[in-house]
């Protein structure tokens, strides 16, 4: 359980929206550290560098955030909290720069594809993916130049001293990102209320339905499903569930005991308390 003098990690620099979340989540006053990669975060937990780390795993306008999903499977941490975190982003620019001096715009993908309406408006500039949307700020204020600009939020514009030349530029006005706690043991109190798996079926017909089929004899909401390819068997998957539950009450348990049995793969990712936006 998080105590005052654990380190939280996450990817990116101030100005993040991991770092955002992660302040909305353990509060101001936290230790934390922070990383250029989301694979980073996952081996400082497993070197225990940091005891929780903070990652982004799916967006309300384009879906999964891959990398995350395949970090967290093959680490084999557990998920212990979630923050949904609405996100809005901003053209920035150094100081004076107009939008016809721009020819370059930095960003992390996810970044640019929330906001890609708004940048086909645009089709002379160049996108580059970069690794976060504050290290894009950061690094087009280091640069100094009248040409490129970044896609960050209002406060990565405030800390690194740029302006915004455009405002609320993704694309759903309603863009949230929903973050994932990570700690290195599973943590289950009275107040979870969500749960999430990984498993696959054998390749045969029905398989699928027939796991799905347990949850919904035994009443088991389910919220989520998630499919990730498995790259040694070309047409197989990890099929990634959340459903609604504690793993204390009702009985849960055995109903995933069954899903188990069902399962060639299968593995608890956690039971946590779900974001309330
Ligand atoms: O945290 C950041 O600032 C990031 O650049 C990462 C990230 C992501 O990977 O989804 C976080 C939230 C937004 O969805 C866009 C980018």
């Amino acid at each position: 359980m998080i105590n005052k003098n654990n380190y939280i990690g996450y990817q990116g620099i101030p100005g993040s929206y991991s770092e955002e979340a992660l302040k909305e989540y353990f509060g101001e006053n936290v230790q934390t550290k922070n990383y250029p990669e989301f694979l980073g975060v996952f081996e400082a937990l497993n070197e225990k560098e940091i005891d929780y780390g903070v990652l982004p795993l799916e967006n309300s306008s384009t879906g999964a955030i891959n990398d995350v999903y395949d970090l967290l499977r093959s680490y084999g941490f557990y998920i212990v909290g979630e923050r949904n975190i609405k996100v809005d982003h901003n053209l920035v620019v150094n100081k004076g720069t107009k939008i016809e001096d721009l020819t370059e715009v930095y960003s992390h993908s996810q970044a640019l594809e929330q906001s890609s309406r708004y940048l086909k408006e645009h089709p002379n500039w160049q996108l580059i993916p970069y690794k976060n949307t504050a290290i894009s700020a950061r690094y087009i204020k280091e640069e100094n130049l009248k040409t490129k600009a970044a896609i960050a939020s209002k406060r990565a514009a405030e800390l690194y001293d740029l302006d915004i030349l455009a405002e609320n530029i993704n694309y759903n006005k309603n863009n949230y990102t929903r973050f994932i706690i990570i700690g290195r043991n599973l943590e289950v109190s009275e107040r979870c209320n969500k749960l999430s798996i990984i498993m696959t079926v054998l390749h045969e017909p029905g398989m699928l339905n027939k796991s799905l089929q347990i949850f919904s004899d035994h009443k088991v909401n389910l919220l989520k499903i998630e499919s990730r390819p498995i790259i040694e068997r070309s047409w197989e998957y990890f099929f990634y569930i959340d459903l609604e539950g504690n793993l204390e009450k009702n009985n849960l348990q055995e109903v995933l005991h069954l899903v188990k049995k069902n399962s060639s793969y299968y593995k608890l990712l956690g039971n946590y308390q779900k974001s309330e936006v």
